[in-house]
């Protein structure tokens, strides 16, 4: 607590304490060599096919509920060796864990609201400082920042090579959400949605088959307490109310993604590796594998 209201005072120079984060949170990667097509990132036909392993990743995922941040966050991090935090994932921890912030953050999470920036960074500074300690360097992150002070924060402490935006349509997200399945085992994430949307005025349609768990994951299938109709709408509209100031943010610093999944895994990875610039590297390492 204190660290964070010293943080909320101070100037750029201290909120580093915020985070403790060691000075490999501090480095620049080498730059960013990864884009869409339309994407600022693309300069003429330089592209610089980097080893992942050289760069020090620190990228962040920004995206609605429900659009796929964690599935694609989580891939990209078994395939470059850097960490997938989960701001979501640490509050459900904790959650979990009946501390003295369980009962509180219940009630904010039950109702689709944002926690407050103060226990967010807290949770997020201990898991970094933890695998700070463990060796962990670079990150993906997944739903942080949230908010405009969240980056700001962020952006005092470390260098964001990279802003991921990734985009489906509305009507999609909520059938995504309420198809949402964790295997309460071996903790996988599943989905049971089978989405057809139609193209319509130009717009292509999207059709994603469901992610089914295998035998084993059947029964044990749980739904996310707030993935109920009513919380993941709250959930939404929340989120395209916060949105915009962070991608103007990111967008105007020039590292801004903006990336339109054009259907399911089998379609989207494919064409994520490719925006990123990794779909050579990621043939070599399955080549390895
Ligand atoms: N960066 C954050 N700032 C504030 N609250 C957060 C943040 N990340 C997660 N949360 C809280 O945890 C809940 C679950 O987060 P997450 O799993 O990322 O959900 P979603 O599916 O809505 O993206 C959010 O509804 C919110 O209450």
């Amino acid at each position: 607590m204190a660290r964070i209201v010293r943080v909320a005072r101070s100037s750029s120079s201290s909120s580093s304490s915020l985070f403790g984060f060691g000075s490999r949170f501090y480095s620049t990667s080498a730059g960013v060599s990864h884009a869409s097509p339309s994407s600022p990132f693309l300069h003429g036909g330089g592209a610089r096919r980097d080893a992942a392993k050289d760069r020090n990743v620190q990228w962040v995922f920004l995206g609605c509920p429900g659009v796929g941040k964690g599935t694609y966050a989580s891939r990209l991090s078994s395939l470059l060796g850097v960490p997938h935090i989960a701001t979501g994932d640490l509050v459900r921890e904790e959650l979990a864990s009946s501390g003295p912030l369980a009962q509180q953050l219940s009630e904010i999470v039950n109702q689709g609201k944002l926690v407050s920036d103060e226990i967010i960074v807290n949770l997020l500074s201990k898991r970094l400082e933890a695998g700070e300690a463990k060796g962990e360097s670079g990150f993906i992150l997944d739903g942080f920042p949230r908010t405009m002070r969240q980056a700001e924060i962020l952006g005092d402490v470390t260098d964001i090579d990279l802003v991921v935006n990734l985009k489906l349509p509305e009507e999609v997200l909520v059938e995504k959400c309420l198809g949402r399945r964790t295997c309460n085992q071996c903790g996988k994430g599943f989905n049971i949605a089978h989405i057809n949307l139609k193209g319509e005025n130009g717009k292509p349609g999207i059709s994603m088959d469901p992610l089914l768990p295998p035998p084993q994951c059947m029964s044990k299938l749980i739904t996310r307490a707030d993935d109920t109709e009513e919380v993941v709408k709250a959930r939404l509209r929340i989120y395209s109310e916060t949105s915009q100031p962070l991608e103007e943010y990111y967008r105007s610093k020039g590292k801004l993604m903006e990336f339109d999944l054009p259907g399911g895994i089998p379609e989207s990875w494919p064409r994520l590796l490719e925006a990123l610039r990794l779909d050579e590297y990621e043939e070599k390492q399955s080549a390895v594998a």
